[in-house]
């Protein structure tokens, strides 16, 4: 029979390893030994592993058999499709049978016999595979997505790479302008990854104030500071066994992106005021509207950071450069909106749909989302009319008016209008950068989130 499946073997008897790594050989395709548990979680990450023989005593002088428990359940939290096969030195049947509530396959007592210990985890191999094939269909997510891919030729290369990246632990980059769908991105590698039961925890990070940077992060002992009244979970805690996602990546101050970097590669942190290491067991997504490798040469952003984060790096196009996805997106947006708005508009006329097709749309996909919400509010009949959408008319290649344009004889703007295109300019000048934006206007961050929601922008 061909040697098959990657075995894991984990025993903290030498001599034991070696054995069975001799015997082992033999029946399966790879066997990796480890004599200590600690690095499993680290090696479940790199090695697709099928099934795992592991001791339940590693600490000489205690067996209870608990460690091993621990580690079981470690195994199938964080794999749960992988077989656990226990090994112990006693014939202790209770720790066994709550070995087998706890999710392991099997048992094998020591001293073992080989061709039993052999048909024991070829039998575990099997149920592994069968387990993937229905795996495969139980493990597809089961929440609708309500993220559209589209069907443009820019989105497609986009969204076969991020079906391949979503089942890996790979560190992943989201760019796009504001508006794109970095977010939405974020959370479907999230719900397409073998994560998607753990945490999706989203931190902005233009948000978090420096001061608390490190206690948000990676959370705090009660007492540490004045105001440390009670420990605190910081992010990372809190996303164990799932994604964590930094927003606005670029807005992390430059002597702080090295902290990040420490505990990126070391892969534990220490809550503030503590001094004990805690391992960390994140995907890491991450998302900016800026261009890092520009902030790298000017000096904003560490390029050992940037190197840690961008193992895969996606891109969202604009939604000008995916025209086609644009009347797609848009009659999705009418559909959800006629429910919840209980209207029965069925589609858009033809100079609505035109209307949106020639419109710039600098806000991307909010911004056609929150036109079509209040086109929705404000329309009558069964189609929508270009005159519902409240678009400026854009002239030739869709520019936004520019000073020298603006003639005397040019229709006056509404207040609100001036306010929408002034929030818009500024978010231009600023190449998407928020808090510039905010700066430029003289007005705080959240203030411009708020303005850009209400003008849809
Ligand atoms: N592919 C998509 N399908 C459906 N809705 C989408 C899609 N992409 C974005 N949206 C909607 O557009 C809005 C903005 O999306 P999101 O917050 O993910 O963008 P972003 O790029 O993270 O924005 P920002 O840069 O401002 O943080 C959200 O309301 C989201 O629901």
């Amino acid at each position: 029979m061909a040697k098959q499946g990657t075995l894991l073997v984990v025993d903290d008897n030498r001599n034991i390893l070696t054995s069975l790594q001799y015997l082992l050989e033999e029946y399966f395709q790879q066997v990796i030994t480890l004599n200590s548990p600690v690095t499993i979680p680290s090696l479940l990450q790199r090695e697709a592993i099928d099934v795992v023989l592991l001791d339940m005593n590693f600490s000489s002088g205690i067996n209870s058999g608990n460690e091993g428990l621990y580690w079981l359940r470690e195994i199938k939290r964080l794999r749960p499709q992988i077989q656990v096969v226990l090994f112990t030195a006693y014939a202790d049947i209770n720790l066994a049978v709550t070995g087998l509530k706890d999710g392991a396959t099997d048992f094998i007592v020591k001293p073992w016999d080989n061709a039993k210990l052999v048909q024991t985890l070829q039998e575990a191999y099997a149920k592994a595979r069968g387990n993937e094939k229905k795996g495969k269909q139980a493990s597809q997510p089961t929440e609708k997505s309500s993220m559209y891919w589209g069907n443009s030729s820019v989105i497609r290369p986009l969204r076969l790479l991020v079906e391949k990246v979503s089942t890996t632990d790979a560190n992943i980059l989201i760019t796009g302008e504001n508006g794109t769908g970095k977010d939405m991105l974020a959370r479907e590698i999230h719900r397409l990854s073998p994560r998607r039961n753990g945490p999706m925890v989203a931190v902005d990070m233009g948000a978090i104030t420096e001061s608390l940077f490190e206690s948000e992060l990676f959370g705090h002992v009660k007492g540490s500071f004045t105001d440390a009244h009670t420990d605190r979970v910081g992010r990372f805690e809190a996303a164990d066994g799932g994604t964590l996602f930094l927003d606005e990546i670029a807005n992390l101050p430059y002597h702080l992106q090295a902290k990040l970097l420490t505990v990126i590669q070391k892969r534990y942190f220490i809550k503030v005021g503590s001094n004990t290491p805690q391992p960390t067991n994140i995907r890491l997504i991450c998302a900016t509207n800026r261009n890092l490798d520009e902030m790298v040469h000017n000096g904003e952003f560490r390029e050992d950071l940037l190197y840690r984060i961008n193992t895969i790096h996606l891109h969202i196009p604009a939604l000008r450069e995916r025209k086609e996805d644009i009347l797609p997106l848009a009659q999705r947006f009418l559909e959800q909106y006629n429910q919840q708005y209980l209207r029965t508009l069925t589609g858009f006329s033809a100079d609505a749909e035109q209307r949106l097709l020639n419109y710039p749309w600098y806000g991307n996909i909010r911004e056609l989302q929150h036109t079509i919400e209040k086109a929705v509010i404000l329309s009558d009949g069964n189609l929508l009319k270009a005159e519902n959408l409240q678009l400026a008319e854009v002239s030739g290649q869709d520019a936004p008016a520019t000073h020298e344009e603006s003639k005397e004889d040019t229709p006056l703007q509404t207040l609100d209008e001036m306010e929408k295109n002034l929030v818009k300019k500024a978010i231009e000048q600023c190449d998407g950068n928020l808090s510039q934006a905010a700066a430029q206007l003289g007005i705080t961050r959240q203030t411009l989130y708020n303005k850009m929601k209400r003008h849809g922008i």
